[in-house]
């Protein structure tokens, strides 16, 4: 039996695009996020995935790539189930500012922490530490029964919801998650075991994706 989950960040948004701390705010996808979320239907077309179920965020740049990649792969019926535990990690005071301008205020080392440490939380923020403690006992209780299920599943979220789910999934240490990217509409695809463990993965980052700086 196949048990398959994939993984998606949303496409490009408007606040990735003028490079702003965005967390729970709620911009739309630009024109380039719309691209890029298509694209990651066409990509899951040609590897002959087909969806039974969907997940994803209250927030509206994941709903969209998510709507965007079923309707690509002409799958538009599939249920999807939103939910907050799914949303991007709260920036909290960091919220709105411009990452360059965080970093000339508060140094490169401290942002980079901020943005992507296990326990470091931005100031008023959620860590990973605490998104994981949101987004993890949701997935273990919502969405993997399905993929162990044999059902093939899909998660559209955000960098940070995402990277808390791939921390456990690939068994990352602090320190490699630290070095874990995720691109703007690539998706990373999961084949498990049926004890929940990974049999093996594939992250389709390519050419057509990009940084968030
Ligand atoms: O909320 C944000 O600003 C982005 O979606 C993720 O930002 P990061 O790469 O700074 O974690």
């Amino acid at each position: 039996m196949s048990r398959r989950l994939v993984l998606v960040r949303h496409g490009q948004s408007e606040w990735n695009l003028k490079n702003l701390f965005t967390g729970w705010k709620d911009p739309d996808l630009t024109e380039k996020g719309v691209e890029e979320a298509k694209e990651a239907g066409r990509r899951l077309k040609a590897e002959g995935v087909n969806f039974d179920i969907a997940f994803t965020s209250k927030l509206i740049r994941a709903q969209r790539t998510n709507q965007l990649i079923l309707s690509e792969l002409g799958q538009r019926g599939v249920k999807t189930i939103e939910d907050e535990a799914l949303n991007e990690r709260d920036y909290g005071e960091l919220t709105g500012l411009n990452k360059d301008e965080a970093r000339k205020t508060w140094g490169e080392g401290r942002v980079l922490l901020w943005r992507r440490s296990y326990d470091v939380p931005p100031p008023g923020g959620e860590s990973l530490k605490d998104t994981v403690a949101r987004a993890l006992p949701y997935f273990v209780r919502e969405i993997l029964p399905h993929v162990l299920s044999g059902r093939t599943t899909l998660v559209t979220a955000h960098g940070n919801s995402l990277r808390a789910l791939i921390m456990t999934l690939e068994r990352l240490t602090p320190d490699q998650l630290l070095k874990r990217e995720l691109f703007t509409g690539a998706p990373v695809i999961y084949e498990m075991n049926a004890d929940s463990t990974i049999a093996s993965f594939r992250d389709l980052a390519g050419p057509a994706t990009k940084k968030v700086q």
